[in-house]
């Protein structure tokens, strides 16, 4: 369906045409609708498939620029999620003159006070610096119509809930609330119930909870040889782009270390980092200056890079929601992508759970021979120079190529130009320190509730540092 038959004002089809959006997402279709019309919305779709339109627009139409007053609320559980959303919110509210401002942790408070001074309409914020700057009173929630939760349930998984319902009591209760969510855990029902008006659940329910369009693959590897396994595929495929998902902070680090080592050009990304530095690693990659993206789950939700063709879950997911939002990085907008998992032997019964539990069709290959990676790269360097001579950049080099084949072979010259044009791979000079594998619920003593939190929240890995990993958490969150 178009935007046209949806019947948005002038000015919302010419920012969606701005955009380049011709055809409206299924989500969008069935969303744009109820939302216009005032109602509360649970929506649920998959990943990719413009949620953020979906709320965005009917907020955008609803709120009066004139109104020196806040009149949204839109919520994200991380800051680059905050960022992102806001810098959509501004593409699409260009043409009503609707301006949106993003509140997160980690960035200097002085910027955000003169940014909110401008008085935005629409605020997107993490959830603890909202709160801060409620509490200095330079977001004041009572002129607050529409609030949006993005990916409530990682909010809820990320301790998030207390804080979330301190905000929703303290806005009018006459507002609109929507609720996004990949799962609708007990905790969660409950916050709808409790600060949603009959709400309209709005899903796109398909039997997979991955977009067809995302190729997935599985692949066993031991751990000792998970790096050198991802090198060669990375050989073998060579993306344009690509996530790598580690387990740990630390995993990440020496990850992105390692394959820099190699000659591959890879930068981290985690919740321990100064936010200017994870802000810049996430802008290099959007501009394609960095093309191997480290990252823990912080880049798992909701992140938009155009042209990640590759998702790597270096380190199989604890959960099978955090595969889908992983791997959802790739194939966005009907665009194609591939995602591996790499799973170590004992791991292989959790890898089977979550190909149960995600109903996609995961393919399960071997890891590429040494072999089959250097002849990929070969094929790699043999294109390289066939360009080379397409674009006519060998010209006038001809009279030294006449001079090398007086001295030289042919194929030994063009031999030795293919091996300049290879690129040349440096064995990583540190081993990666192992991670303990994830074992299938099945197989684990009962852990419940608890196994899993801790988990998921333990950054940094191990048990002793897991008070402090929690107030990290929160804290380059809010
Ligand atoms: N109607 C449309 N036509 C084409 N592209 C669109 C359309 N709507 C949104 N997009 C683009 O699709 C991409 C994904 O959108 P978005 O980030 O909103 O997805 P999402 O459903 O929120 O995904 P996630 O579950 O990962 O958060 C964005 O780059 C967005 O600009
Ligand atoms: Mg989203």
């Amino acid at each position: 369906m178009t935007f046209e038959e949806l019947d948005l004002p002038p000015y919302l089809l010419k920012s969606v045409q701005q955009m380049g959006f011709t055809e409206a997402t299924s989500i969008q279709e069935k969303i744009l609708p109820v939302a216009r019309g005032g109602s509360d919305v649970i929506g649920q779709a998959q990943t990719g498939t413009g949620k953020t339109a979906a709320f965005a627009l009917p907020i955008i139409e609803k709120v009066d620029p004139e109104d020196p007053n806040v009149q949204a609320l839109i919520l994200t559980p991380t800051r680059e999620l905050a960022v992102q959303v806001c810098e959509e919110v501004n593409s699409l509210g260009r043409t009503k003159k609707v301006k949106a401002v993003a509140v997160y942790g980690g960035a200097d408070m002085g910027r955000q006070i003169r940014e909110l001074k401008a008085r935005p309409s629409i605020i997107v914020a993490t959830p603890g610096r909202y709160m801060d700057h409620t509490r200095r009173r330079t977001i004041r929630p009572q002129s607050i119509r529409t609030v949006v939760l993005d990916e409530a349930d990682e909010m809820l998984s990320m301790g998030f809930i207390e804080d979330i319902e301190e905000i929703l009591e303290k806005i009018p209760e006459e507002r609109q609330t929507l609720l996004f969510s990949a799962t609708m855990p007990n905790r969660l029902k409950k916050v709808a119930d409790r600060f949603m008006t009959e709400p309209e659940t709005v899903s796109v329910k398909t039997k997979a909870m991955t977009v067809s369009n995302i190729e997935q693959f599985a692949l066993k590897v031991p751990e000792k040889q998970k790096l050198s396994a991802l090198s060669r595929v990375l050989d073998f495929e060579d993306p344009d782009l690509a996530i790598i998902f580690g387990r740990t902070k630390r995993r990440v680090d020496e990850l992105s270390e390692a394959l820099e080592q190699q000659g591959y050009e890879a930068a981290g990304i985690h919740g321990d980092m100064k936010q200017a530095q994870r802000t810049n690693v996430l802008r290099r990659f959007k501009q394609g200056a960095v093309k191997y993206l480290v990252a823990t789950d912080v880049a798992a939700r909701g992140i938009d890079v155009s042209g990640v063709t590759h998702v790597f879950n270096f380190d199989i997911p604890q959960e099978s929601d955090s595969y889908v939002h992983r791997i959802g990085r790739t194939g966005r907008a009907g665009h194609s992508g591939k995602a591996f998992t790499f799973a170590a032997p004992v791991e292989m019964d959790h890898m089977a759970m979550i190909e149960k539990a995600t109903k996609g069709s995961i393919k399960h290959i071997d890891v590429p021979s040494d072999h089959e990676a250097e002849i990929a790269r070969q094929e790699r360097a043999a294109q390289e120079l066939t360009q080379i001579i397409e674009k006519g950049e060998h010209t006038g080099l001809e009279p030294m190529a006449e001079k090398l084949l007086q001295e030289h072979e042919p194929v030994t010259v063009v031999a030795a130009a293919l091996s300049m044009l290879q690129k040349d791979k440096k064995e990583p000079a540190k081993k990666l320190t192992g991670e303990r594998p994830i074992v299938s619920k099945q197989k684990r003593k009962p852990a419940g509730k608890q196994g899993r939190f801790q988990q998921r929240r333990g950054g940094g890995g191990r048990q002793k540092n897991q008070g402090r990993n929690r107030g990290n958490q929160r804290q380059r969150s809010g």
